[in-house]
């Protein structure tokens, strides 16, 4: 594939002058939403000009807040009579939020219907799309009735799995050989050789896949391998007194996660990564489910990854191609952007709560995403017959 400039220097050389010009503050303050380019909402925030006292920096920047909104509620929670009545209320709020997001499988016939003499690419986010959300994240597995349906689903069409794990974690996870796998928030690509054809000697290897198969490895962050692995042991370092603190490696990312903190010790979490980022101006923070994500400042995520995935494939600028991505995450909303912007394919975000989303369509939890993916396969069978 010929890595034109947009693929070929995801590296932001100064990405403190270019956010400091973009929105007049210190990248690592920025917030998701605030850092992934969704700027419309006009949200601004301020460098605070007094020397910050212990966890005002969280407060401030609004670390905390997204800390707090970042995952729905558990349903294990959900046990007594007003919050009963309270998951009600949510009941009838997801209903009026489907008229915007439709479920995609109620809305099988209207895609198929689209995708009739079309070359579907499907790409799969893993955590809350393949597997339940649970408490451990070592212990995420995913279902061998899901294996099976993505298993299907590959014979059909080229597969891909995009996760913010490490691409060994997440295939480890998977174990199936017939997917691509992009790991690290799309940092971390193994893909196909046959339409790539790149100078950029810098990002690309070729190697072999587990199967001793020729491949492509894609990393455009690679440079940042030592630092991650630097700030990956002052996070564990540091947050070792905060009891149920999780900080894991994925070589070209970091993440801590808060899920099995106690909330009263959030505020300690974050000012304990915001302290050690503040030494990493080439790092910034997202903020994914109950989890701190640290990221390179470049310009490089799950979208990124899908144009590259496409283009690896032979499959991108062609009229009769119809990616599908399905993630649940807010990091998946970067794939879902570049679907809907190029109006091509369709983005399916899988949620239990109301949330604002690019995807075009909605599946409630993993359990309706095997259905979703079953009813691809039996649409092509049926098409093939
Ligand atoms: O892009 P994904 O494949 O969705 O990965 C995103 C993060 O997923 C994992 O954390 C999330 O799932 C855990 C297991 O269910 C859960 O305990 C945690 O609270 C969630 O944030 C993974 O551990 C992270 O490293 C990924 O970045």
């Amino acid at each position: 594939m010929e890595l034109k400039s947009s693929h070929s220097s995801p590296v932001l050389t100064d990405p403190i002058s270019i956010n400091k010009s973009r929105l007049g503050i210190h990248p690592n303050l920025l917030s998701y939403a605030q850092s992934g380019g969704s700027l419309s909402s006009g949200k601004c925030m301020t460098i605070p000009r007094k020397k910050p006292g212990k966890l005002d920096d969280v407060r401030s920047n609004g670390w905390l807040d997204a800390m707090k909104s970042s995952s729905p509620p558990r349903k294990k929670l959900i046990k007594d009579f007003n919050i009963e009545v309270a998951a009600d209320d949510i009941d009838i709020s997801y209903c009026s939020w489907m008229i915007k997001y439709p479920s995609a499988l109620k809305s099988f016939e209207k895609i198929s219907k689209n995708a009739k003499n079309k070359k579907i690419a499907v790409f799969l986010d893993y955590d809350g799309t393949l597997s339940p959300i649970v408490d451990d994240p070592d212990r995420a597995f995913m279902p061998d009735t899901m294996r099976s349906a993505v298993r299907d689903v590959a014979k059909y069409f080229p597969t891909a799995i995009i996760s913010g794990r490490s691409r060994d974690k997440v295939y480890e996870l998977v174990g199936l050989t017939e997917l691509y796998y992009a790991g690290s928030h799309g940092m971390d690509i193994m893909g196909p050789v046959s339409h790539t054809e790149s100078d950029d000697h810098t990002n690309f290897t070729r190697s072999t896949d587990q199967q001793g198969k020729e491949v492509n490895l894609f990393q455009p962050a690679r440079e940042f391998i030592p630092m991650i692995d630097e700030v990956f042991k002052n996070l564990v370092e540091n947050t070792k007194g905060i009891k149920g603190a999780i900080v894991e490696n994925h070589k070209f990312c970091a993440s801590v996660h808060y899920r099995n903190v106690e909330e009263k010790n959030w505020p300690t979490v974050a000012q304990c990564v915001h302290d050690i980022l503040k030494d990493y101006p080439r790092l910034r923070l997202t903020h994914g489910r109950k989890v701190l994500e640290i990221r390179p400042v470049i310009d490089w995520n799950k979208g990124k990854a899908v144009e590259f995935l496409l283009e690896s494939l032979g499959l991108s600028d062609r009229d009769d191609v119809l990616p599908i991505y399905i993630g649940d995450d807010k990091s998946d909303e970067d794939a879902f952007r570049v679907l809907r912007e190029g109006s091509r394919g369709y983005g399916i975000l899988v949620s239990s709560m109301p949330k604002e989303s690019k995807a075009f369509y909605s599946l409630r939890d993993p359990s309706e995403v095997k259905k979703f993916l079953k009813a691809l396969v039996r649409w092509k069978k049926f098409e093939e017959a």
